[in-house]
């Protein structure tokens, strides 16, 4: 059978880096880390870094505790907010994320839910350092720490996105490059409020691409609804952990493979979402092969394309996005090809085990068994 249209080579930046070794740490070359204005925050694989599988918590989200008015993170007469497109996301100025208390960060936290991506401008907690941003990133929820992706040498919890200056031309053997996907799907209990910021960039292009799953669901009609409710897909690492072996990367933590519904009832804001993505969804576990990959190619193409559901920041010195990882999709856009750097970094706290149902919130296990034959990744 012909594989998901959708599913190609994972992740075209994690293609090799490195270029040294010391005791098993990977790094880049020392030239590119002297010519870099943020080294700190450059990748490192460190081989001899294991962890094991990941348990499941129970995940109470912040954005429950927040005050609706704002009143911390949005104060009258410093904030500024500018909706980007009608429903999906909003650019803020004015205030510095890194000054928050912890109210503040609620706020944050139910802003982000409600709606699904917020462009802080003029930010400066990258200056702060990397371990800054891993202990301003707990208070979301437990980091979640990426089995493959380097990461800054003095903090393992920031996931590193990094394209070296003589980086090669990846549209050789593409027409492009856009990878749509929800960060690490595949996991037991995946990321909710995601942090990401670019600290050093091309003059134009590198912008990131977002997609609102919230409402693509509800443009499908109620009868398309219905026949999604009671449906789950499989989420796979498997692919991913392969692709990083071949090009003799690190896998910290052994793939996983998990199954969650296919509708989603966010926590926060009770909003209900389509929950699969072209990236890491693999089957729909209740359909046949030719069934479930119909109806994926049906819902990747609705939340890919159809640009009046998404929108697009771009990135400015000091911005930082942050998105809601259960409820909205996003590439990034490889569009330059000018020899600039682009170095970025995302803070990754995990929330929730997904639910279709709010009463099945912090069960351990809400999913039916997965009783199809067993699925063999091809990669
Ligand atoms: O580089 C980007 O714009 C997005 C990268 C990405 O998908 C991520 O770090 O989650
Ligand atoms: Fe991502």
């Amino acid at each position: 059978m012909a594989p998901v249209r959708y599913t190609r080579a994972p992740n075209v930046y994690s293609r090799v880096q490195y270029e040294n070794e010391e005791d098993g740490l990977l790094t880049v070359a020392k030239e590119l880390t002297a010519q870099s204005t943020y080294p700190e925050y450059l990748p490192t694989w460190n081989k001899k870094e294991k962890y094991e599988p990941l348990k499941f918590y129970e995940h109470h989200d912040v954005g429950l505790k927040a005050d609706p008015s704002f009143p911390n993170l949005l104060p009258k007469g410093t904030a500024t907010t500018k909706n980007i497109t009608p429903k999906l996301g909003v650019e803020v100025k004015g205030i510095q994320i890194s000054e928050l208390n912890d109210s503040g960060k609620d706020e944050l936290a139910l802003l982000v839910a409600q709606k699904g991506l917020v462009v802080f401008r003029d930010q400066d907690i990258a200056s702060k350092g990397p371990e800054f941003s891993v202990e301003f990133g707990r208070y979301f929820g437990p980091l979640h720490i990426h089995p493959t992706s380097g990461a800054p040498r003095t903090a393992a919890e920031l996931h590193v996105v990094y394209r070296r200056p003589d980086a090669k031309n990846l549209f050789e053997n593409r027409t492009n490059l856009i990878q749509w996907h929800s960060d690490v799907s595949y996991e037991l209990q995946p990321p909710g409020t995601t942090f990401f910021t670019v600290v050093e960039g091309p003059e134009s292009g590198g912008d990131t691409l977002f997609a609102d799953a919230a409402e693509a669901y509800n443009r499908l009609s109620p009868a398309f609804q219905k026949r999604l409710e009671g449906l789950h897909a499989l989420h796979s690492g498997v692919e991913q952990a392969n692709f990083s072996k071949r090009g003799g990367g690190v896998v910290k933590r052994e793939p996983v493979q998990n199954i969650h519904p296919l509708i989603r009832t966010h926590p926060v804001t009770g909003q209900k979402s389509i929950y699969v993505n072209s990236g890491f969804t693999r089957k729909i576990v209740e359909l046949k092969e030719e069934e479930s990959e119909y109806l994926l190619n049906f819902l990747y193409d609705h939340i890919n394309n159809s640009h009046d559901l998404q929108a697009r920041a771009n990135w400015l010195p000091g911005t930082v996005a942050v998105w809601d990882n259960r409820r909205v999709n996003h590439s990034a856009v490889l569009d330059w090809d000018t020899s600039a750097t682009r170095l970025a970094y995302r803070i990754t706290p995990t929330a929730e085990r997904p639910v279709y149902d709010l009463k099945d919130l912090n069960t351990p296990d809400v999913s039916k068994p997965y009783v199809g034959a067993d699925y063999t990744p091809s990669d």
